[in-house]
């Protein structure tokens, strides 16, 4: 069935939880059992409904006591489609939870208090939604009921947004709802109390909206994660190169190139848990055999033969900076990239981008946590990248603090 990853994003407060749980209820997702535990649970408090907010309280109680828990992942479906949801708390200082939770989602849906309109957060979420080129973004404009389901409250929000998205280029496409996720309003029923709107309810748009091309199925990348070469004499001589296709298609018979060495060779066969298939596209994974005895170790990438991807030393990207420890002049970093790790130092800082106006600040000579701006790397050894443009897996990479193993950034090559 048809896969939907969808991350959230809002301020404190501004109704993730109880939108999560409103989904998960009317679209029925949600187990009996779990049902029974919050129904008791608001009666015990004393609350007048049920807090459907509870439903995604285990990140909250988590969170509450300290535990940083970055992004949780759930899962619900409906007839139409599956779905999973990163959900990242919405602090100010979380802005690098959902640069991970978005790096994998096909839409985002951008939460918007009614009484607040368009605030900082908005702003920085879409710019980050932008940034990580999510092309479709849903702004929920929440709590309508606190504005008396007013349109002209909600076609003033929606106004003032375009107007900042409008110089956002990488989103193709924006739509607003209007909903009330404590009453339901247009979550997964069609509101009554707002007859001005004729758009669609938030689910039916998760369930129709078309996410299809964003693979890149026309440049072949194979990142090789694991060497398999089992010991037993029956397999003595099968020797496979596992991993995840990252872009295009592998047929059996294809002439490939392995990297960085250059190898020649041929696919003998493609391997699943299932039996062996004809042809690989991402995102499957896989395990290729080839019709030579070449060396192949982790980290090396298998391409088609006559399209190849990039190789450099030096790398242009944009970067979130995740750390609360503000990044020292010329940082020595470990970068991983794909399934390869290699030592890498930040020769240049190109600028820092001020996510309110979009403006370029320049001569800002470092980064503090959440800063997002351009640098140059300069690698150990050649990086066989493509432009994240081009291709979100290739395209993309973290840098870790060589010392603490901390995860300092994330980066998408330029
Ligand atoms: N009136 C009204 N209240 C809402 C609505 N949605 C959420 N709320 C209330 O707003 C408060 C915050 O909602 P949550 O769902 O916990 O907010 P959140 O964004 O998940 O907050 P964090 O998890 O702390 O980031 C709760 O008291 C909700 O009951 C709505 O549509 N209308």
């Amino acid at each position: 069935m048809d896969l939907l990853r969808f991350t959230t994003a809002g301020s404190v407060d501004d109704g993730k939880s109880t939108l999560i749980g409103r989904l998960l209820y009317d679209s029925k997702s949600i187990f009996e059992d779990q049902l029974e535990a919050i129904e008791e649970t608001s009666k015990r408090r004393g609350d007048g409904h049920v807090d459907l907010a509870l439903l995604t309280d285990g990140l909250k109680a988590e969170r509450e006591q300290g535990i940083t828990i970055d992004v949780a992942y759930r899962y619900f479906a409906t007839p139409k489609r599956k779905f999973i949801i990163a959900d990242t708390p919405g602090h100010i200082q979380y802005t690098r939870n959902m640069v991970t939770g978005a790096s994998t989602a096909n839409l985002a849906i951008i939460l918007i208090d009614a009484r607040k309109g368009v605030i900082e957060q908005t702003k920085r979420h879409s710019f980050i939604a932008n940034l990580l080129r999510i092309q479709h973004v849903v702004v929920a404009v929440n709590k309508m009921d606190l504005v008396d389901y007013s349109e002209e409250v909600y076609e003033k929000i929606i106004k003032d947004y375009q107007e900042f998205a409008s110089r956002l280029d990488n989103i193709v496409d924006i739509t607003p709802i209007p909903i009330s996720a404590l009453n339901g309003d247009n979550v997964v029923d069609k509101s009554t109390s707002m007859p001005w709107y004729q758009g669609p309810s938030l689910l039916y748009h998760l369930e129709h909206v078309y996410v299809g091309g964003e693979e890149n199925h026309v440049d072949a990348r194979f990142p090789v994660q694991w060497v398999i070469r089992p010991q037993s004499d029956e397999w003595h001589d099968f020797r496979g190169y596992a991993g995840r296709v990252a872009g295009g298609v592998f047929k059996a018979g294809d002439e490939i190139t392995v990297l960085p060495s250059g190898f020649t060779s041929q696919i003998k066969a493609i391997h699943t848990a299932d039996g062996n298939i004809d042809e690989a596209f991402a995102p499957q994974s896989v395990t290729l055999t080839l019709t030579d005895e070449i060396d192949i170790s982790r980290g090396d990438m298998i391409v088609k033969k006559n399209n190849p991807p990039q190789s450099s030393q030096d790398l242009e990207a944009m970067i979130c900076w995740f750390s609360n420890k503000p990044m020292a002049s010329r940082a020595k970093v470990i970068l991983r990239h794909t399934s390869r790790e290699m030592q890498a130092i930040v020769s240049e800082v190109k600028y820092l981008v001020d996510i309110n106006t979009l403006h370029k600040v320049e001569g800002a000579g470092t980064f503090a946590m959440n800063d997002v701006g351009r640098i140059t790397l300069r690698t150990a050894q050649p990086v066989i990248h493509d432009s994240y443009r081009r291709n979100r897996q290739t395209g993309s990479f973290i840098l870790v603090d060589p010392g603490t193993n901390e995860t300092v950034a994330a980066g998408m090559i330029i």
